[in-house]
């Protein structure tokens, strides 16, 4: 599975106040929309465009259209703060939700939304959800795609742990992974170490489901 690491300064930052326990809401959700741009970028690195001739004001010019904008799936809630800048930066894409819980207790997905196109086959797919921890939120959604026929996924995911790499290697779902960040390891309550604690807490608060 190929997994990207952004390694650039400029995402650092924005990683850094991410991590940061002081950094309030509406920072968070700042650095986070910064930061979506950047893992955006990165990922559309090899996406394949069309050639077509454009006027300039003097001449004929060689422009480039995206041959196939990704469909952008949000992992509500936490994956809400990427999903603007993903589409300020890929106008074309369409978008599709699912949303899911994590138990507290047991540490699996629930499930509460699921709002997508019926058949995905031939479109690529950006999964956006900023953690990676387990995998099991992100398993449960690449099922789903599956089930549609996607089979050109990729999840941008600000922090993975790689205990959720792991899993998703292991998975053989057709999947690549960019990121900021590989992490040192998972703790007793399946919270990525060091992370940055709970995405969706730290850009809405807490939730009640
Ligand atoms: O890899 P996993 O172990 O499944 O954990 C990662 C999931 O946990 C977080 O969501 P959470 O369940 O906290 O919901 P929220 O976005 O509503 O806060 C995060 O945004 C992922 O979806
Ligand atoms: O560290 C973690 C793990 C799961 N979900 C989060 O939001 N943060
Ligand atoms: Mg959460």
């Amino acid at each position: 599975m190929e997994t990207r690491v952004v390694d650039h300064p400029l995402a650092a930052v924005r990683l850094t106040t991410l991590r940061d326990a002081g950094s309030d809401r509406a920072v968070f959700r700042s650095a986070l929309r910064e930061l979506t741009q950047m893992l955006v970028y990165e990922a559309m690195r090899d996406a394949a465009t069309e050639v077509f001739d454009v006027q300039t004001p003097v001449a004929t010019a060689r422009g480039s259209r995206l041959a196939a904008p990704p469909l952008l799936v949000p992992v509500l809630r936490a994956g809400l703060g990427m999903v603007d800048q993903a589409s300020m930066m890929i106008p074309e894409a369409q978008a599709g939700f699912v949303g899911m819980a994590r138990d507290e207790h047991s540490h699996e997905p629930r499930p509460y939304l699921e709002a997508l196109p019926k058949d995905l086959g031939g479109l690529p797919v950006f999964v956006l959800d900023p953690m990676l921890a387990t995998g099991g939120s992100l398993l449960h959604t690449l099922a789903l795609l599956a089930h549609r026929g996607a089979t050109d996924i990729t999840a941008l995911c600000v922090v993975c742990a790689p205990e959720g790499l792991r899993a998703l290697e292991e998975s053989g779902y057709p999947v690549r992974v960019v990121t900021a960040a590989i992490d040192d390891r998972l703790n007793d309550d399946a919270f990525i170490v060091p992370g940055l604690g709970d995405a969706g807490d730290r850009q809405f608060g807490p939730r009640n489901i």
